[in-house]
């Protein structure tokens, strides 16, 4: 079941009902048992609470669309989330972030993450419940280290993003990677891992920068598929660092030569 972001949002109510109805009754049974088996009151209800949003013709707003599959809505949320997904061609793929012992949760997650506890919680209220997950229910001295992690993330991801020279160093991505893994962020790793091979390179660090780009080859792989544009990349950049367009660029004495990245 699929439905038009704009029509969902805007359609008068009385109408809406109407055509959800009659499009849930033309779902073969199976999927119809599904979607109702869902959380939510009526049709409208459990395409608010379960869908994804989706984009099947770009990114513009006549391509954005509400997806469901009543398998994957299934799904609790959780701040620190094992399992990864995409949706690519209409096909929703989820895998393992990390490893995942016999019996645990798998758990996705419905919002960005780089905020903090009281953020998250904000974000999802509007989802209609209070995060009860692992990650917002420790004690105020942990949420407080999470908090202050978030904020250090952000911090040393602007200096490598505008190269504040007094504080983005060669070791300023490996620094992040660290950070990301204490959080348990593992889904964002394919891109944290990404940016210090790249920022290794851009130091003119080539073991490290070939080293990073192999971990990012793999995170990419696993989070977006073999075929993803930026493992491409990060092949590229791990088979050669020296003859990367990045190589050396933020080497000590190479500003000035046209070199500003
Ligand atoms: C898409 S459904 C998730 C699956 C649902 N628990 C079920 O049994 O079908 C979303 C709803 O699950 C509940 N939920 C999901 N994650 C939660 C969390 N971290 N803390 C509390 N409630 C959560 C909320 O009621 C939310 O509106």
């Amino acid at each position: 079941m699929m439905v038009q972001t704009a029509l969902h949002v805007g359609l008068e109510p009385r109408t809406r009902d109407v055509l959800y109805d009659l499009a849930v009754n033309k779902l073969p049974t199976k999927g119809r048992e599904l979607f109702m088996r869902q959380m939510g009151k009526d049709v409208y209800d459990k395409i608010e609470t379960n869908c994804f949003q989706m984009y099947i013709d770009g990114a513009n707003d006549s391509g954005s669309h509400l997806g469901c599959y009543p398998e994957i809505s299934r799904f609790n949320h959780d701040c620190r989330p094992n399992i990864h997904y995409r949706i690519s061609n209409m096909t929703h793929t989820t895998v393992a972030a990390r490893d995942i012992e016999p019996g645990q949760e798998l758990s996705i997650s419905y919002i960005e993450l780089m905020l903090s506890r009281e953020e998250r919680r904000s974000r999802l209220r509007k989802w209609g419940f209070e995060c009860t997950c692992s990650h917002c229910s420790m004690s105020d001295e942990e949420v407080a280290a999470s908090d202050a992690r978030l904020k250090k993330i952000e911090e040393l991801e602007m200096a490598i993003e505008n190269f504040n020279e007094t504080v983005a160093t060669a070791e300023t991505g490996a620094e992040l990677v660290d950070l990301y893994e204490k959080e348990r962020l593992d889904i964002y790793l394919g891109q944290v891992y990404t940016r210090a091979a790249l920022n290794f390179a851009l130091f003119g660090e080539e073991k490290k920068a070939r080293e990073y780009a192999l971990a990012a080859v793999e995170a990419v792989e696993r989070e977006s598929g073999p075929n993803a544009a930026d493992a491409k990349a990060m092949r590229i950049l791990a088979e050669n660092p020296r003859a990367h367009w990045t190589w050396g660029k933020r080497r000590r004495g190479s500003a000035g030569k046209g070199n500003k990245s």
